[in-house]
């Protein structure tokens, strides 16, 4: 026998009437019974307890990662600086000497909403000062490299948006900072900054002249760098396969004044690549060091300048220093920094947390730096920075004075330069005393004039001092015989 359970039109007709005339009913007695402002005040608590239920979702972009830099808050830091100037009406602006445009970043607390693919998102920057307690060494305060502030950005929107905002607005925002940081082609020169007791790095726009073209240094050297460094760039995938990390490093070595620092300076402006100016003398420990470092970014020169100078840098023996009198000397006790260190850490750890690093360090006396440092994989090319050549002359006169042709003066000026040690510096600082070219091919003419007496009247002094020094040891003989 089959039972049919399922429900007649008119009976479900009859359970609806029934329901509506309950509810009709209870709706009249909670009227007559629960007043109408209490009615009110239920109705708006239930309300705004919805509306605590939040629907949004928030992503906290912080400057810094860990030791590391962000790039996300790099990236963001500039997508939004061409976005807040119509959004929002409290900017920060900045502008140093040698930039052409100003800077516009975000003031405290402001907020600027940006729509992606009809999402509506929300940014907002906070600073927050944070105070620290500084870490007590050995009674010495000096050692600890702290973040006194604290930089992030909120990014709010709907929450069911969220899988779209990461997998397509953050990468959107970073290729957006990528195309607009190679657009305007802004290369940033890094360097320490001491505040009280912790160091940190600074950054400048920079702004160095300096390029190929403008540097007098001999031609073969010049090409051979550049296909270096091209060679460099097209080598991911190589040093992937051969388990290396992807950094380089050059030895600029030869007199002051021949134009080490301005190769760094061609050099960055060419690859556009950050400059990070590792001033050795402001670094006492070890730990400061590996953390400055940590700090750095991919796509950049890591720059030690005048290495044999740098009077606080100890041997790979362990700390040392040397004194006023040239002597090496142990360091004093707060002083943990040292050579084996800084090429460990380069090699290891550093080198494998980022990519197209560049080293570069300079050195008036290659003989003097210690040959751990030069060896390949540390300094895998050795650029000898000459004095100045007869190509690098031209060169000088084409770039100061606008001259690319020949001049009656020259054969002369060559001879002068070849036959004595005359630097690019010393040469570029004369051309640029005239805009004339004869006049200013006059001055240097005098200029090597005088330069050739003092040199020939340094020879008959060292002659005579020598004779002298000869005749002392001389007499000093007969006394011993
Ligand atoms: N090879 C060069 N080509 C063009 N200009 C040069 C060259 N060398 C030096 N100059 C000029 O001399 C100035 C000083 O040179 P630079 O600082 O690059 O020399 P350096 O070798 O780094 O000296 P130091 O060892 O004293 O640091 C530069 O600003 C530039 O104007």
């Amino acid at each position: 026998m089959v039972v049919n359970f399922s429900p007649s039109p008119s009976s479900i007709f009859a359970a609806y009437a029934s329901l509506s005339a309950f509810v009709m009913l209870l709706q009249t007695m909670l009227n007559q019974v629960i007043p109408r402002q209490v009615q009110n005040y239920i109705w708006s608590f239930i309300q705004s307890y919805l509306r605590t239920i939040p629907s949004n979702a928030t992503i906290i972009i912080e400057e810094r990662d860990g030791m590391s830099g962000n790039e996300v808050y790099d990236a963001a830091e500039i997508y939004l600086s061409t976005k807040i100037r119509e959004n929002i009406d409290r900017l920060k602006i900045s502008k140093c000497h040698k930039d052409n445009d100003f800077s516009v970043k975000f003031a405290q607390c402001q907020k600027v909403v940006d729509i992606f693919e009809g999402i509506e998102l929300e940014w907002k920057f906070v600073y927050e000062e944070r105070k620290k307690s500084p870490n007590v060494i050995d009674g010495d305060t000096n050692h600890y490299l702290s973040m006194s502030e604290k930089k992030y950005f909120e990014l709010s929107f709907h929450k069911k948006h969220k899988d779209k905002v990461l997998d397509l607005y953050v990468p959107f925002v970073l290729e957006k900072a990528n195309s607009f940081r190679a657009e305007k082609k802004i290369v940033k020169l890094h360097t320490l900054s001491c505040h009280l007791s912790s160091i940190t790095w600074d950054s400048i726009n920079f702004r160095h002249p300096s390029t190929f073209n403008t540097l007098a240094m001999d031609t073969k050297i010049k090409k051979d760098v550049i296909a270096d460094l091209e060679k460099f760039l097209q080598r991911k995938e190589f040093y992937k396969k051969v388990g290396k990390a992807w950094k380089r490093g050059y030895l600029l070595y030869g007199p002051p004044g021949t134009g080490k620092s301005s190769l760094i300076a061609a050099m960055a402006n060419y690859l556009k690549f950050d400059i990070y100016d590792l001033e050795l003398t402001n670094i006492r420990h070890d730990s400061d060091f590996r953390k400055l470092l940590l700090r750095t970014s991919n796509r950049s020169i890591l720059v030690i300048e005048d290495m044999d100078c740098s009077v606080e840098l100890p041997n790979r023996n362990g700390p040392m220093c040397v004194d006023g009198l040239g002597q090496a000397r142990p360091r004093d006790n707060h002083t943990q920094f040292s050579l084996s260190g800084l090429l460990n850490f380069m090699d290891g750890l550093w080198s494998s947390c980022g990519d197209e690093r560049i080293v570069v360090v300079t050195t008036n006396n290659k003989d003097k730096l210690d040959p751990a440092l030069l060896r390949p994989g540390r300094m895998d090319m050795h650029i000898h920075m000459s004095y100045l050549t007869r190509d690098g002359f031209k060169l000088l006169v084409s770039t100061y004075l606008g001259n690319q042709g020949y001049h009656e003066r020259f054969e002369e000026i060559e001879e002068s330069i070849e036959s004595m040690k005359i630097t690019p510096a010393e040469v570029a600082e004369e051309l640029l005393k005239i805009d004339d070219l004869d006049t200013s091919l006059e001055g240097l003419v005098n200029f090597l004039q005088c330069r050739r007496i003092e040199n020939n009247m340094t020879k008959d002094k060292e002659i005579e001092e020598n004779e002298v020094h000869n005749v002392k040891r001389l007499a000093s003989d007969d006394t011993d015989i």
